[in-house]
């Protein structure tokens, strides 16, 4: 088969691992880069022209679209699909996952288990949106944030009410969420593919850290998921519309909270934590789509 990774660093670890998975099974791989793609878009005739040329025959395309691309990005994928080319990620379920509030009202009517989030649009009322979601201490998110990046727990009202009148006075959207103190600074990467977790991990913050961010100096561990935790991920990958997802949760007194679900997660956090090759068996994934 010939197949396409999407992506905009070839040096990536993740890059690297599926075109290796993929030569390993024998097929030709092609690293596209989204960001330098042209679309063609014509009556019954759409195409794509890579490096001066129209790409042509691939079988499936694999997207590892970086946040900051991902309108352009998801048009490439788009028009993969419009040429016939089965795509890992479905370019609906990419947009739709990318988009932080509308992922957590689709996941909350899907009836998955969320820390309590309160959005507002620029409320001046920043005592009622912090009662509403539990009262301090409270996580406030920047909408757009990555990496652990603009995630801050405010410890108490006078901080959390200053964070938010920050933010708002920048025009920078936020959630404010309930604070899951029992996490303990650790959260859980269950990495879904076709409905199926193919490998589980628990992610511990560093001394003093809530965020359990591998990027924040956090470290991993292969972790044996619940039933209750790993049917959370499955239900949760599935009512975003992905077929490869990495779903984020906390573990609560209450059961797992689903922090987030991402539609290019990392392969070398969970390759390294679980020993298994993940890359491979997203490779497989697109070969029984195209079969
Ligand atoms: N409500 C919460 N209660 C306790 N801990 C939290 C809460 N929200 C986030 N955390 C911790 O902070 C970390 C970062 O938060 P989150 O995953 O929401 O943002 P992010 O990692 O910056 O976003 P992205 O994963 O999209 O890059 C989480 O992995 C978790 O360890
Ligand atoms: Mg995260
Ligand atoms: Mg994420």
């Amino acid at each position: 088969m010939k197949i396409a990774v999407l992506s905009q660093n070839p040096n990536l670890y993740s890059t690297k691992r599926l075109i290796e998975a993929g030569m390993n099974k024998g097929h030709e791989m092609h690293i596209i880069d989204h960001s330098k793609c042209d679309l063609i878009i014509e009556k019954k005739r759409p195409g794509l022209i890579y490096q001066g040329k129209e790409l042509e025959g691939f079988d499936g395309v694999i997207p590892r679209i970086g946040a900051s691309i991902t309108f352009y990005g998801t048009a490439v994928v788009r028009q993969f699909e419009m040429m016939k080319v089965f795509s890992s990620v479905e370019s609906q379920a990419l947009v739709r996952s990318r988009d932080k509030l509308r992922s957590l009202q689709i996941l909350s009517r899907a009836g998955l288990g969320l820390p309590k989030t309160i959005f507002s649009n620029y409320s001046k009322n920043v005592g009622a949106i912090i009662d509403k979601a539990g009262g301090a201490p409270v996580v406030i998110k920047l909408l757009e944030g990555t990496q652990g990046l603009g995630v801050v727990l405010a410890d108490n009202r006078n901080s959390a009410e200053s964070i938010l009148e920050a933010f708002n006075g920048l025009q920078a959207r936020v959630i404010v969420q309930e604070f899951i103190k029992e996490a303990k600074g650790a959260d859980i990467r269950a990495f879904v593919i076709d409905g199926v977790v193919v490998g589980s991990m628990k992610r511990q913050g560093k001394e003093g850290e809530f965020r359990s961010n591998l990027h924040r100096g956090g470290s991993a561990q292969i972790i044996e998921l619940t039933d209750e935790e790993e049917n959370a991920a499955i239900k949760a990958a599935k009512c975003l519309g992905l077929g490869v997802a990495g779903v984020d949760m906390l573990q609560s007194d209450r059961g797992p909270l689903i922090l987030e679900v991402n539609s290019s997660p990392g392969l070398e956090g969970i390759e390294a934590a679980t020993g298994k090759n993940i890359a491979g068996k997203i490779i497989k994934y697109v070969e029984r789509n195209v079969d």
